[in-house]
């Protein structure tokens, strides 16, 4: 049975865990599979050389802290050969698109809650292939532990390296004005003050311990970004240059 906030009924639920399962294992075999064609057909662009392991940097921090506006500035700069591709607007395209997911991810959204990983590791999976590119800055995602389960399981066997976690640090009054001022033209359901309670919610409870296990695993860098935005992006830029 629905209700107004549970998008589906528990048998709805365990035929979707199960169909997850199955939808995991068919990442895993595309990032095995798509990755080593690339590398025999040497057809990939990674700033400059083909052919590479795919390389990721995760972007994490809470609502408002900047990430996309410092992945927009990273993926710019064409030289360095990122994709940005943003879990957040995969998931508002897909949404969108009336497709069979749409009423549940406008549901997860307008609540501030974490849409099931399945559907967030499969939208990220087309869409860096579709990219071309071979070094992405997955810009809000892995938000929980699910999300990062899911996506170690479709990527084992070193498919995809993560670089680190690039976390941007910013006090929640803060993130709760500049998304209160986003909110005046971004069209978003979930700018505005309610919704922006519950992500806060979620951040704290669901996202700091993925930043905590990065950092745990020595794969976690730090910037502060209550500062300008070009002070962030200076430290940004430093990290991202860092990487082999
Ligand atoms: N360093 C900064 N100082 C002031 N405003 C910022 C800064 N970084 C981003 N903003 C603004 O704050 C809002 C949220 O930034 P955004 O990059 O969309 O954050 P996120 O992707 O983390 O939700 C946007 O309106 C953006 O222009
Ligand atoms: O991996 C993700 C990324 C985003 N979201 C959903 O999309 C919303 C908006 O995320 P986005 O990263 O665009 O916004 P931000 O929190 O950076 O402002 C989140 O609150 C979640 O409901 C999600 O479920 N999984």
């Amino acid at each position: 049975m629905r209700c107004g906030k549970c998008w589906a009924s528990s048998e709805q639920r365990r035929s979707q865990a199960s169909s997850s399962w199955r939808s995991l294992e068919n990442e895993r075999a595309w990032f095995s599979l798509r990755f080593s064609q690339q590398k025999k057909s040497r057809g990939v662009s990674n700033g400059g050389s083909v052919g590479a392991t795919p390389h990721v940097v995760f972007v994490l921090g809470g609502p408002g802290s900047g990430k996309g506006t410092q992945c927009a500035l990273i993926a710019e700069e064409e030289a360095l050969g990122y994709a940005h591709l943003s879990a957040g607007d995969l998931l508002r395209a897909e949404r969108n698109s009336g497709s069979e997911l749409a009423g549940m991810i406008n549901e997860f959204i307008r609540e501030g809650k974490i849409v099931p990983a399945e559907v967030t590791v499969g939208l990220l999976r087309k869409a860096m292939e579709k990219s071309g590119k071979s070094r992405f800055l997955i810009d809000g995602f892995p938000r929980n532990p699910d999300n990062l389960a899911a996506w170690e399981a479709s990527t084992a066997g070193g498919a995809v390296v993560v670089d680190f976690a690039l976390f941007l640090d910013c006090p929640e009054e803060i993130m709760t004005e500049r998304i209160m001022e986003r909110g005046r033209s971004s069209g978003r359901i979930d700018d505005n003050e309610e919704a922006i309670r519950k992500r806060l919610v979620t951040y704290r409870e669901s996202t700091m311990p993925i930043i905590k296990e990065f950092e745990a695993r020595g794969k976690l860098r730090e910037v502060n970004s209550d500062q300008t935005i070009e002070e962030v992006a200076v430290e940004v830029r430093r990290h991202i240059s860092a990487i082999a």
